[in-house]
This record gives structure tokens, sequence and C-alpha cells, in this order.
């Protein structure tokens, strides 16, 4: 039978590890949650405990809830908190390389039966799990942006992982009150196999002149009910991990209708990565966003 996971750690407390902390919290886990600096830690704990206001404030939770949660959320840089862990999810950037080396220190201070999950976008779990020493109890949890609002999770098995690691994955997405979409383990596997190259698409429309930044959101937003425009929603995942998976879906599939648009590029290598460098396809430094093209 499957053991029940009853804490879990997370890497990375960015808006996807901040988002994963918060959600498990509500549901009554014990959450450590790490970083690599104490100062991003302490803008985790401000971004978490706002989203829990917000929600009381909207009447989804109570105020009873929002401070239990808080309570149940330790964070600590570097990897040794997560010793007791029963499941680590990995939230860390979308680079192959950061995510092998976390998993290689990681591997060090978990005990036996842990759990290891990764939250990648669109990496290869069977690649990622074989850099661990436990490739049968390694497995994709797909949390979707913003997690706090969000009812999707994906779970992805790579080629060992083994049915006690899955079912109680499932568990555990679950009581965290998340839906399940089960994916195989092929570049981006679902939502982003089909979200991505749509967004890739509006780029590639605004860089051939077809329309401008307000232009394009507008069309997609009134045009087709999308609740974001597609570069309002670039913005909102951060440039740089769109590139990332358009990167391991050009590679993985080797087909050039996945190329990353060269406007994308640019942007990255300015460093306007989106809301959280304040800048990407709009300016978000001023009291509304303001498009840059
Ligand atoms: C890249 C990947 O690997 C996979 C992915 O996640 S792809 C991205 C998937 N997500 C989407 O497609 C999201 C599309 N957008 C939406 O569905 C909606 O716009 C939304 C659900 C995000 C917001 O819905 P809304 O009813 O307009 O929310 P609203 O209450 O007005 O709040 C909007 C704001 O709060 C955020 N938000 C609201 N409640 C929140 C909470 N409890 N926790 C965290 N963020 C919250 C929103 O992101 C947004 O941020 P700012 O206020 O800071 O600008
Ligand atoms: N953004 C999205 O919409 C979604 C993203 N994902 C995936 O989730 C993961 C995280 O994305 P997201 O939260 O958006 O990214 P962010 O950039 O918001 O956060 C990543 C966090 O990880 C930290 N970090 C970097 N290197 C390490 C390390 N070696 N050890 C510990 N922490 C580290 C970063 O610190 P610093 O900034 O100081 O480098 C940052 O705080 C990625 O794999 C992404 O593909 C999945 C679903 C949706």
């Amino acid at each position: 039978m499957a053991k029940e996971i009853k804490s879990i750690g997370v890497i990375g407390s960015g808006q996807m590890g901040n988002g994963i902390a918060h959600v498990a919290a509500l549901a009554g886990l014990d959450v450590v949650m790490t970083d690599i600096s104490e100062d991003r830690l302490k803008s985790a704990m401000a971004t978490i405990n706002g989203n829990l206001s917000r929600q009381v404030a909207k009447k989804v939770i109570t105020e009873a809830a929002h401070q239990a949660a808080l309570k149940k959320i330790k964070s600590a840089p570097g990897l040794d908190g997560l010793a007791s862990c029963d499941l680590v999810i990995e939230t860390a950037v979308e680079k192959e390389e950061v995510k092998r080396q976390i998993f290689h220190e990681l591997c060090a201070v978990l005990k036996p039966d842990a759990i290891i999950g990764s939250n990648t976008s669109s990496i290869s779990i069977t690649r990622l799990a074989a850099s661990t020493d436990r490739p049968e109890k390694f497995i994709g949890i797909h949390f979707m942006n913003p997690v706090p609002l969000m009812e999707l999770v994906e779970l992805i098995r790579g080629i060992a992982t083994d049915d006690a690691t899955f079912e109680a994955s499932r568990a555990f997405v679950t009581k965290v009150g998340k839906q399940i979409a089960v994916s195989e383990d092929f570049p981006a596997f679902i939502v982003n196999r089909i979200l991505l190259p749509m967004i890739n698409e509006a780029i590639y429309t605004l860089y051939e002149g077809v329309g401008n930044v307000q232009a394009i959101d507008a069309a997609m937003r009134l045009g087709a009910h999308h609740p974001m425009g597609p570069l309002e929603l670039a913005d909102f995942i951060g440039l740089d991990t769109c590139l990332s998976i358009m990167q391991v879906l050009h590679e993985g599939l080797a087909d050039s209708k996945y190329r990353p648009c060269p406007l994308l590029v640019k942007y990255v290598e300015a460093g306007w990565l989106g809301r959280k460098s304040q800048r990407g396809f709009y300016d978000y430094r001023g009291d509304k966003p303001v498009p840059t093209r």
C-alpha cells in the first residue's frame, strides 16, 4: 500500500514553490520551504501571507485557516531541513543542469523511502530521475500557475516510477484539492505541449508586425475568451521559463515548428523576463502595465 504523505519539502521559493507551500499548508501538511537565499525565503513568506489574506478577503478561507497554514510552513536556506520529509518537490529554475545538481545534493540528505517530485514544465522525468539514487521513487508533479487558483496538476511517470510512488503522489494531489491529468513522459507533457506553441506563435505575430502587444492580447481575450492574452500570460509565466520550454520542445521533438521566436530570445537576453523582473511584453514599473511594443 502507498505510504501517506504527511510532510513535504519545496526546493525553490519562486512563484511555483511558494504556491505549492501555500496549498499544502492549507491542506494541513507540514511544509519545509528552501531556497538559495534567506531574502528570497522572506519575500516568499510575505507573498504566501498576502495570497492567504486575499483568500480570506474573498471568503474562500477563514482567518483561522490562514493563521494555521502559516504555522505549518518552516523556511530555511540549504537542503538539510528536508531530511525527514516524505515528499520533496523541486521547483527551481527550468534548467536541467541546475535541477540535476539539486538532486545530487538532495539524495545525500533525504531519508531512503522519501519520494522526489519535480515541478518541471517540460524536461524529461526519466532523465531527471536517472540523476538520482531512486528513479523508482521519482515523479513529475506539475502544478499550474497561479497554484492557489488553478485546479489542475499533471502527474508524469518516468520509465522507472513505481506504483507506490504514483499512488502516494496521486493521494497527495487530491489532498491539496487539485484534479489530476496523467501525462506520458514526452517533452512539455500535455498542457505546455499545447499552450506554449500558442504563446510562441503570438510572439511571432508580434515579431512579424501583424499586431502590437495590445491588439494581440485583446484579440485572444475578447475574440477567443482566453482569461489572459497570450503575451500577458507569457509575462505571467516568465519569459525565461517560456523560452526553456520551447527549447525542450524544439530539441526533444526535432521539429522546426517549435523554433523559439527570436524576439522571445531577445527579451530573455535583455533580462526582460516578464512580471518577475518588472518588464517583459509589458512594463510593470508604473501604476498599470504599459506595452513595450
Ligand atoms: C508554464 C507551465 O508550466 C504551466 C502553467 O502554469 S501555464 C499557465 C496556466 N495559467 C493560466 O493559463 C492562467 C490564466 N489566467 C487565469 O486563469 C486568470 O486570469 C487568473 C485565475 C490567474 C486570475 O483570475 P482573476 O479572477 O482575474 O483573479 P483576481 O482575483 O482578479 O486576481 C488577479 C491577480 O491575483 C493573482 N492571484 C489571485 N489570487 C491569488 C492567490 N490566492 N494566490 C496567488 N495569486 C493569486 C493573479 O495572478 C493576479 O495577480 P496580481 O493581482 O498580482 O496582478
Ligand atoms: N512559471 C510558471 O508558470 C510555471 C513554472 N513551472 C516550473 O516550476 C519551476 C519554477 O518556476 P517558477 O517558480 O516560475 O520560477 P521562479 O524564477 O519564480 O523561481 C525559481 C526559484 O528557484 C530558486 N533557485 C534557483 N536555483 C536554485 C537552487 N540551486 N536551489 C534552490 N533554489 C534555487 C530561484 O532563486 P533565484 O531567483 O535567486 O535564482 C527562485 O527563487 C520551473 O521548473 C518551471 O518550469 C511549472 C508550472 C508553471
